[in-house]
């Protein structure tokens, strides 16, 4: 849950990666998420005869800044990912994706091992992934599964079903449990509102059940404003009625929004950066070493000098980051012990001054002898 009331005027930074087939509406998501045209469109529709010879997906970065209700002002990074699923080999993009996403860790892991930090450095890891499902009216494609199980262990991926009004009630509600079935049977580790029943605060834990209990969030977005009954809605007019944005009994749209940009935000980044970050960080370390170690033992099959003179240089940097760690905890130690000594002289200091104190104003036996 969001701790920090005040920001910096720059804003708390946040980078939202959405990735989603064409024309399943992440544009409009986009817009109606930050109230405004962030992304506008070039009107090239998509020809499914050209799809060979498409370009593959690229990551398109928007920033904008967002200020909530209460005056929280966040920076956003909105990254959008045209051409996804357009070409016929998708393979390609989960790895441009993954990239993507691994080259911000990189930048953070060599920020760290650096002697002089940079004080310029922005930190772009990205805190979420929403992830566009059809509304097909079933379970996942192969192509989701895969998505998401390659880019889980390094994003919080968030699924929604797009365009959710395209579904009724009882088809809504069946697709969303053929979804949950399907992220269970496959194991796939999507961000699920963690709470801990014995450690939390009950309202997070209530809040976090409910978020759960609307996954995967179904999303229905649009820039227009409606006026209905005297009253302006963000929604979409069909000829039976209205479907409004806001109204969480028609989207889940508010619930999103509010749990990404405000209650949800900070242990976004905390996954961020202490889980995934964390675990992207040792497994890297770990290929480096082991690299070195064969490389060592069988020089011959270590590839030419240049990389053996890279690969050195960068365990270099490593060992040198994990002394610079182990050198500050044990300055921070250090400091602890020494405050730990001089609490420990007041408290001894003080308990002889009391023990003086009371010696001096107790009247010796002699004087209450002579007073009686
Ligand atoms: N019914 C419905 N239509 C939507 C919704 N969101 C967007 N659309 C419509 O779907 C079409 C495509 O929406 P975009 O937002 O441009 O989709 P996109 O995913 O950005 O598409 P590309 O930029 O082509 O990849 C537009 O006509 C939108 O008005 C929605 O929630 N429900």
């Amino acid at each position: 849950m969001r701790t920090a009331k005040k920001t910096s005027k720059k804003g708390v930074p946040f980078n939202l990666l959405v990735v989603g087939d064409a024309g399943l509406g992440r544009t409009a998501f986009v817009n109606t998420l930050c109230e405004k045209p962030l992304i506008r469109k070039d009107n090239t529709n998509f020809d499914p005869s050209l799809a060979a010879s498409m370009s593959p997906v690229e990551v398109v970065p928007y920033q904008t800044d967002i200020v909530l209700e209460d005056g929280y002002r966040i920076s956003l990074t909105v990254l959008d990912t045209p051409h996804f699923n357009e070409a016929i080999d998708n393979e390609n993009n989960f790895d441009i994706i993954l990239q993507y996403l691994e080259s911000q860790y990189d930048n953070v892991l060599e920020e760290e091992t650096r002697i002089k930090r940079n004080a310029k450095f922005s930190d772009e890891r990205v805190h979420a992934l929403i992830y566009f499902i059809s509304p097909t009216g079933h379970g996942l494609r192969e192509l989701d599964i895969e998505l998401m199980k390659r880019l889980a262990p390094r994003v919080n991926v968030i699924p929604v079903i797009a365009k959710a009004d395209s579904l009724t009630a009882e088809e809504l509600k069946a697709t969303k449990q053929m979804i949950l079935d399907d992220i269970a049977y496959y194991h796939i580790p999507v961000y699920n509102f963690p709470y801990d029943e014995e450690e939390d605060e009950e309202s997070l834990v209530s809040l976090s059940k409910s978020l759960r209990s609307k996954m995967p969030f179904a999303i229905v977005s649009s820039d227009r404003l409606i006026e209905i009954g005297g009253n302006t809605i963000r929604g979409r007019a069909y000829p039976w009625g209205v479907v409004d944005v806001d109204n969480p009994s028609h989207s889940d749209f508010l619930a999103l929004r509010s749990a990404i940009f405000s209650t949800h935000l900070e242990d976004l980044q905390s996954i961020t950066n202490n889980q995934l970050y964390e675990s992207y960080r040792t497994e890297k370390l770990s290929a480096s070493h082991l690299a070195m170690d064969s490389s060592y033992s069988d020089p011959s099959s270590g590839g030419n000098q240049q990389d053996q003179v890279l690969r050195e240089d960068r365990l270099r940097a490593i060992e040198l980051s994990v002394q610079r760690e182990i050198e500050e905890k044990r300055r921070q130690l250090l400091a602890r012990e020494e405050a730990l000594r001089a609490l420990e002289e007041k408290i001894a200091a003080s308990t002889a001054a009391m023990a003086n104190t009371s010696v001096s104003t107790l009247p010796s036996a002699d004087n209450s002898a002579s007073q009686s």
